[in-house]
């Protein structure tokens, strides 16, 4: 590559020739880029297409050709692109400090391009990463490339196909210093609420990978309980997919209003593609795929010491869905309950289940939310838990009415110990609990699995009581490994002699 030269404040000399034949610009696109953008695939494309939608000019790069030409060829209307063959035209194409999207498959593909870029890029310039990378390797990308004196940003971006294109939730991570440049960019194209872009520095290095980790590890458990709420009125009550989608169409005018319960009630209203009068939901294999983040969500909590019950039930169902040899295996071996569940109030249980779900729903946010916590306080994030409700409240893939209130929870008292103690929260799941109850009592005798109703439930339950069980395990790790317990009278540790005089010595 042909090294460029810039002087200040200016824009780069360039070697003519080698640009007009590495790039493809429109007549009125400008000499350099603002951004660029390389993997054009379902999200870089998008992406690519809202910052030129948004007044920027964006190099645009894939590493098969085809993808480059497809969106010039169709999209070179909507804002001014600049086509580029290799990332080195990439790097000649860009303004100074040069800023460079990577939106390429998560893990190794990722490696290898961030690699060839920082080769290229010149200190000062600033890497963002929008895959689905593991926070642990953004931390260990950020200190490789800040020791080459590049900016590398470890950037969650939610919103799925639909909202890259029209206004994504943007996490970056990184420096503050490195936001201050690129945050006016990022923030342009994200979603915005109430005129608040959906889009905030979220803290050091892999901060806002660990907070999409923790947001994708919440979808899982929302749309865990929203499967589970599906089954219970169609096994219990018999509804049809049409009528379920009309309960959902109803829940979401109230305080379950969110996308996921929007989409809810779009999946079990379509028909078979293939025709017919059968429902699309019929039709489909019943196992749940995963492509990770759920999974790390529940590896790094339990590395951190933070119930995420809600999470780990939902990561766990879709591993026992997927399991269809043993779930082969059990069909007739293993029975359910002898008697069908009669429900004398039918509108009166559909009621129980919305009241269950927005109940577990607030425990499984409290849970990521005390997730978040626990990993700043880990790794010295100064995470601003209020911010990440308000970013979250749009353009990503669980966005919800009710995150307005958990920004308002957060404002008011930033250290909240948990989000089920703040007064809105208290009084939604102590007024829920009946109905919860209710159906967790009807789930288990009908025989319809609800491990994300049930885990939320009994996290409710734990948090409220007084004494738990663990004084008794406890006494067991005393007896058979003389671990030590405390006392509720005494400060200390102390030990039993449980094979001699049962007297009590402080350890
Ligand atoms: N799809 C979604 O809804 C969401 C995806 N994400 C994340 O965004 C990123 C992009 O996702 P998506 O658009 O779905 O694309 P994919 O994850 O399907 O990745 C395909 C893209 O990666 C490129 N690529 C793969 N390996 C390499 C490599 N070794 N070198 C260079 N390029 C490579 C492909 O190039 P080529 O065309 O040459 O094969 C193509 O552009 C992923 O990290 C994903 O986890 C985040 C939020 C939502
Ligand atoms: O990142 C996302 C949204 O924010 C994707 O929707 C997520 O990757 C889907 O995950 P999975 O395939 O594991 O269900």
């Amino acid at each position: 590559m042909t090294e460029t030269t810039t002087e200040p404040g200016g824009t780069a000399a360039q070697p003519e020739q080698s640009e007009k034949e590495a790039s493809v610009q429109t007549p009125e696109t400008p000499d350099k880029a603002d951004i660029a953008v390389t993997g054009l695939a379902t999200m870089g494309r998008n992406l690519a297409r809202n910052l030129a939608r948004n007044g920027h000019t964006v190099a645009v790069h894939n590493r098969t050709r085809k993808r480059t030409d497809t969106l010039i060829a169709e999209y070179a209307t909507e804002g001014n692109f600049i086509a580029c063959e290799s990332l080195s035209d990439v790097v000649r194409a860009l303004k100074r400090p040069r800023k460079v999207i990577v939106m390429v498959q998560a893990g190794a593909g990722t490696d290898e391009v961030i690699d060839q870029l920082a080769e290229l890029l010149e200190p000062g310039d600033i890497l963002v990463d929008g895959g689905n990378a593991h926070f642990i390797d953004s931390r260990r990308r950020e200190s490789a490339l800040r020791e080459r004196g590049l900016h590398f940003v470890g950037t969650g971006i939610s919103g799925g196909e639909e909202g890259a294109l029209n206004g994504p939730s943007i996490m970056p991570g990184g420096t503050a210093e490195a936001y201050k440049t690129l945050g006016p960019i990022l923030e342009s194209i994200s979603a915005q609420v109430d005129g608040t872009p959906c889009c905030t520095h979220v803290g050091a290095d892999g901060a806002g990978h660990f907070v999409k980790m923790v947001h994708n590890g919440i979808e899982y458990a929302d749309m865990q309980l929203i499967g589970e709420s599906y089954d219970l009125l169609r096994t219990v009550l018999g509804k049809t997919p049409e009528e379920l989608a009309e309960i959902f169409r109803t829940w979401n005018t109230g305080d379950l209003e969110s996308f996921l319960i929007e989409i809810t009630a779009d999946v079990l209203a379509a028909k078979d593609p293939r025709g017919g009068d059968g429902a699309f939901i019929d039709k489909v294999l019943d196992q749940t795929e995963q492509k990770g983040t759920g999974r790390w969500t529940v590896q790094i909590a339990l590395d951190l010491g933070t119930p995420v019950s809600g999470i780990a039930e939902a990561v766990f169902a879709r591993s026992v869905s997927g399991h269809a040899e043993q779930r082969d295996a059990a069909q007739g071996v293993l029975e359910g309950p002898s008697e069908k569940v009669a429900v004398d109030n039918p509108d009166q249980f559909v009621d129980d289940v919305r009241r269950a779900l927005y109940a577990s729903k607030v425990v499984a946010y409290a849970q990521g939310f005390d997730m978040i916590r626990a990993g700043a306080e880990a790794y010295d994030w100064n995470i601003d838990l209020g911010a990440m409700a308000t970013i979250w409240r749009g353009g990503c893939i669980i966005r919800a009415r009710f995150l307005d209130r958990i920004r308002e929870a957060y404002e008011k008292t930033p250290d909240l110990p948990s989000l089920l103690v703040d007064p809105y929260f208290a009084r939604t799941v102590n007024e829920g609990q009946e109905a919860w109850r209710r159906v967790v009592a009807t789930a288990a005798a009908a025989g319809v699995p609800v491990p994300g109703f049930g885990a939320a439930l009994s996290y409710f339950d734990a948090l409220r009581r007084d004494r738990l069980p663990a004084a008794l395990l406890q006494g067991l790790r005393d007896l058979f490994g003389a671990h030590t317990y405390r006392r509720t009278d005494a400060e200390g540790s102390f030990h039993l002699e449980w094979s001699g005089d049962r007297s009590e010595t402080e350890i």
